[in-house]
């Protein structure tokens, strides 16, 4: 079912003149004082010859009047040009503020709040892309340009807001989908030109960041997460669209942030753009009208919240008091070759739920279910699939401090600490505490029937 994809905080562009992706304008020349300003800071100025793809509604964005308002107010960025090195003499004095004045106690406020900016920025280069790909009809030919576009931009906008309000004294570490090997390689080059106007018009309109990347800026900051995470020190663990099949149907996709401190999810964020703020327990996924973009957010021991995107004040959740399956409904995967649907369906028969799945994309299903829209999950990919952290640190962490449970199909708690890979058992349940039990059994007795029908000997 289509959710709507608007998002009542982003600009309304006019109907794009082309494809975001695929057609070719010339760039106005960039201001001279944008060079100015980008030599100031250390940046490679944006390269004056450049083509790039963007209708002409989005070139005006980029024209003087709106850049001499952001750059000229912060003097001399210590470090280097390259987005791998964002400059730490500029922070934006309101976000650490808020995160001080809203910690209560939480000792990860500033991370928190770093991290909701963060996904909130990609969340409006993501709604750009999608509303573009759906106006352009491009989800439906083979050219998957426009996603890499998306996956990209959301990468590196994560990365270089999570760096400009770290601590200074902080390293940074981020696990994450997306590298630059094959935008680095020969016949990307306009690909990479793309996601650079995107990255910084989106960095120019937000208005928070005097930051102009250079397409090396750009290539560094998605390497930015190449870290292979572990049991010791603090990770960020991204996944910059998760739901990619999703994102191109103009469904539900989510940009899901979690942080790793030793080995350990102590914080989750997921932006779902086009979920619900409204239930969807009986909407199969689909929007019930009401206002679209939600953002879950969770600390460790602090509880989890849901607020708009656009920013509402945050409201705490809590997973569904159901206790009898008979009352209850369950989420999976809407694609059938990411989880097994007979699987499920015969857990579900087993635990005598009556309700029809609901299948929906992406970690929007644990925040569907953190706030108690549905009351089980269920995700049984076929064999030889191996889970990713950044595809369940934050989803994981929104429904646990919501009060849920979220194991793999033995019972074991997910864990984080072994890399870039989850290493556990066959699949992913997640529930209330009252039905777990029960859950676990129906789990385990559809996984042996399962087998035993595969080899009958
Ligand atoms: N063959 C597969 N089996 C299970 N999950 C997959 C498979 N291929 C991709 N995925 C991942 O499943 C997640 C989406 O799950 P769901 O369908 O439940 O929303 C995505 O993270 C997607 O990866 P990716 O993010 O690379 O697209
Ligand atoms: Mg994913």
């Amino acid at each position: 079912m289509r959710a709507s994809a608007g998002w009542a905080g982003s600009r309304v562009l006019p109907p794009p003149a082309g494809s975001l992706y695929n057609t070719s304008a010339s760039a106005p020349t960039p201001a001279a004082h944008t060079h100015m300003a980008a030599a100031r800071v250390g940046l490679a100025s944006h390269a004056s010859t450049c083509t790039i793809a963007l209708p002409r509604s989005r070139l005006l964005l980029l024209r003087p009047p709106y850049l001499p308002r952001h750059l000229p107010t912060f003097p001399n960025y210590p470090r280097p040009a390259s987005s791998s090195a964002a400059p730490t003499s500029y922070r934006p004095r309101r976000l650490r503020a808020m995160s001080q004045a809203a910690g209560n106690g939480n000792p990860y406020a500033a991370e928190l709040a770093a991290a909701k900016k963060a996904v909130t920025l990609a969340a409006r280069l993501c709604q750009a892309v999608q509303k573009d790909i759906l106006q352009s009809g491009v989800q439906s030919k083979a050219d998957k340009s426009p996603v890499t576009v998306a996956d990209y931009g959301s990468q590196i906008l994560v990365s270089l807001v999570l760096k400009m309000e770290a601590p200074a004294s902080a390293s940074f570490s981020m696990v994450a989908e997306e590298d630059s090997e094959e935008l680095r390689k020969e016949g990307a080059e306009e690909i990479l030109e793309n996601i650079t106007e995107l990255v910084n018009e989106t960095i120019v309109d937000d208005g928070s960041y005097s930051i102009y990347f250079s397409k090396e800026g750009i290539l560094s900051a998605i390497d930015d997460g190449k870290s292979e995470g572990g049991p010791s020190g603090r990770h960020w663990v991204l996944d910059p669209i998760d739901g990619t099949k999703g994102f191109l149907r103009g469904d539900q996709y989510a940009i899901a942030l979690a942080l790793l401190d030793e080995g350990k999810v102590v914080l989750g964020v997921l932006a779902c753009p086009n979920l619900s703020l409204g239930s969807i327990g009986n909407l199969n996924g689909g929007s019930s009208g009401d206002q679209v973009g939600a953002l879950f957010s969770a600390t460790i021991g602090c509880g989890a919240e849901v607020e708009s995107l656009q920013g509402s004040p945050p409201e705490k959740i809590s997973v569904s008091s159901i206790d009898n399956p008979v009352n209850a409904s369950f989420f999976e995967s809407y694609e059938g070759a990411h989880s097994m649907h007979d699987l499920t369906g015969s857990i579900a028969e087993k635990l005598g739920v009556q309700a029809p799945p609901v299948r929906i994309d992406s970690q929007t299903k644990y925040g569907a279910l953190a706030r108690g829209d549905g009351t089980i999950y269920l995700r049984f990919p076929h064999k030889g699939y191996r889970e990713k952290i950044w595809d369940h640190a934050a989803g994981s962490i929104v429904v646990t401090e919501a009060g849920g449970v979220v194991t793999d199909a033995s019972g074991n708690d997910l864990d984080f600490s072994k890399g870039r890979f989850l290493d556990l058992d066959t699949g992913i349940i997640a529930t209330n505490k009252q039905l777990m039990p029960s859950l676990l059994k129906a789990v385990q007795e559809a996984i042996k029937e399962q087998s035993q029908a595969a080899s009958p000997l």
